[in-house]
């Protein structure tokens, strides 16, 4: 089935390579079809041939994709996306990973939102639903995390079996960790701890937190990257990710829930102004300090101000519009 097509053919021809794929402005609009096999094909290239067991990778990969439900943001795409530009940055930003954190890194990147419904954690603390009684803190985090453990030891999915069962627990922790910090609610105690650390320029990559912090910053960076992308498609993620908030703040509303301001559709006309206010408030701050602890991720601060610039003059128009 599905598997056995991937494994018999498992490559993509360089010529079908998507253009800007080697650059941080990839997207997969159109070549959705291959990303099973652009994943693998960033594995190879990150972790050299042969590291795994190839129908295990096609088989996780697969099985990976279909744990991502059809909604309209948080999907498979939404997953390769964050694990393309963790291996973008893995392959060219200047620093050192270790095997661990590369194959930590991919694999959390492409995990991280596995089995996501499109809502957000204070959805179910609001709702009172069962999955926040099963954890207190980065609910959907580490959920997203148990189905990833489950994925990998799943029979004929233990990509990493060639481990010792040392190295086994310690890569779990890591993936655990990078899923975790994919709560956004953990970036802003995390960046107000590194641009401490860069205004005394007390950052030492050779200490376990900084790097950790740093890490950490590289999965918010991964995460938020739909914001850094061509205008053109940027626009059209924005349209998705509030096709999803809209869908909360209806539910919540049925609830007697007031919903956020960004997630009632009644507000659908500050939407330039909302994300101006994001980038200014999150996006820019966020890679503003990641590019100055890893200078060669500056494409993903200006791509991120370019839309900035575009929300603005849209956000102009729809106030000129409104006094006219
Ligand atoms: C107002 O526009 C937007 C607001 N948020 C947002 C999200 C959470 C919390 C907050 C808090 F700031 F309100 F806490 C704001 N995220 C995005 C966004 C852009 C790219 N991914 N992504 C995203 C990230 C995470 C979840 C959904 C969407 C966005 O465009």
């Amino acid at each position: 089935e599905e598997v056995r097509k991937l494994v018999s053919n498992p490559y993509v021809p360089e010529e079908q390579v998507p253009a800007a794929f080697d650059t941080y402005a990839f997207f997969c609009y159109g070549h959705e079809e291959i990303l099973p096999q652009l994943f693998i094909r960033m594995v190879e290239q990150t972790l050299g041939k042969d590291r795994f067991e190839m129908e295990k990778l096609c088989r996780f990969t697969l099985t990976m994709r279909k744990n991502y439900r059809p909604i309209q943001y948080h999907n498979w795409q939404h997953g390769f996306h964050v694990a393309h530009c963790v291996w973008r940055m893995i392959e060219s930003c200047g620093m050192e990973f270790t095997w661990m954190e590369k194959i930590g890194l991919l694999i959390g990147g492409l995990a991280h939102d596995v089995d996501h419904r499109g809502y957000n954690n204070d959805f179910f603390k609001k709702l009172n639903l069962p999955m926040a009684n099963l954890y207190t803190t980065s609910v959907m985090e580490q959920h997203h995390y148990k189905q990833t453990v489950s994925i990998l030891q799943a029979e004929g999915h233990d990509i990493l079996s060639s481990m010792s069962s040392e190295e086994y627990r310690d890569i779990l922790n890591f993936i655990r960790t990078v899923i975790i910090n994919t709560d956004l609610a953990l970036y802003f105690p995390n960046n107000k701890f590194l641009s401490g650390l860069i205004e005394k320029d007390e950052f030492d990559i050779k200490l376990k937190p900084h790097r950790d912090g740093l890490i950490s910053l590289i999965m918010t960076a991964s995460d938020l990257c739909a914001i850094t992308k061509p205008w053109e498609t940027q626009k059209k993620t924005a349209k998705l990710i509030y096709e999803e908030f809209y869908m909360q703040g209806d539910e919540e509303k049925k609830h007697g829930i007031q919903p956020l301001p960004m997630m009632d559709r009644l507000n659908e006309k500050d939407i330039a102004k909302q994300q101006v206010g994001f980038i200014n408030f999150v996006c820019k701050p966020m890679y503003t300090t990641l590019v100055k602890l890893l200078p060669k991720t500056e494409p993903l601060l200006s791509g991120c101000l370019v839309c900035k610039d575009n929300w603005e003059k849209e956000a102009a128009e729809v106030a000129a519009a409104g006094t006219s």
